[in-house]
């Protein structure tokens, strides 16, 4: 595996790759200062059009970032899921998305592509997390839920069963989702409450 970006969410990945023996080859990213992380050699920046023998997963946690680097690579995409994430066998993990130390995915849930379940999210049956979305540490999506493309579940955040959040939107840490959200907004609070567009 490749991974692109030299981030402390790098580090979480290479931990989940070494955990289930796929090896990393190396880390691509801008900084031309960066010449190691977690003992894996940084490879410097990644050139238009290069071949890669392996696949590769996108190791930034800014969703829009992680898009706009998707659409630009021509490269087969990897995926990361720990050896400690508990997936039911109908659950479906779209490539170039990583799911991350105790996290569960119940039934037939859909989780898209380029996509972060992290660390102890908790996504129950049948719900639908749209590509390039973030599910922060220890969120709760109960049954039935749908996450649009891009949006940031932040930490400890609850929404309750049958919910439908939009794209792009941002739902602050610890907030309880009681109503659907639209597309491109901030949601905040304990019942959250949409607090400005984004
Ligand atoms: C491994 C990892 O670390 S994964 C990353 C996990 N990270 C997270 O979960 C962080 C989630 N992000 C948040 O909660 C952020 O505060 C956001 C995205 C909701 C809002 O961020 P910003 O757009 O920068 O908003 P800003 O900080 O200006 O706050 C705006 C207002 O909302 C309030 N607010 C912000 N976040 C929250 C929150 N989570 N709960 C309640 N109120 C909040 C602020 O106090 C502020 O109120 P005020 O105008 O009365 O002063």
């Amino acid at each position: 595996m490749y991974l692109y970006g030299a981030s402390g969410h790098a580090k979480v990945i290479i931990d989940i790759l070494r955990g289930i023996d796929v090896s990393v080859a190396g880390l691509f990213d801008d900084n031309p200062d960066l010449k190691q992380l977690s003992g894996l050699p940084v490879l410097g920046k990644y050139k238009a059009e290069q071949q890669l023998d392996l696949p590769l997963i996108i190791s930034i946690g800014h969703n829009q970032i992680r898009q706009k680097i998707a659409q630009q690579l021509k490269v087969n995409f990897g995926q990361a899921i720990d050896k400690t994430a508990i997936l039911s066998p109908t659950a479906t993990v779209g490539k170039g998305t990583v799911v991350m130390q105790g996290a569960i995915l119940q039934a037939e849930v859909q989780v898209g592509e380029h996509a972060i379940v992290n660390t102890g999210a908790r996504v129950d049956h049948d719900c639908i997390v749209g590509d390039f979305a973030h599910i922060s540490p220890g969120a709760v999506l109960c049954g039935n839920v749908q996450i649009g493309e891009g949006t940031w579940i932040g930490a400890g955040a609850v929404v309750i069963p049958g919910v439908k959040i939009g794209k792009w939107c941002k739902v602050g840490a610890g907030a309880v989702v009681l109503r659907d959200l639209p597309d491109h907004v901030v949601a905040v609070g304990n019942p959250a409450k949409i607090i400005k567009h984004c």
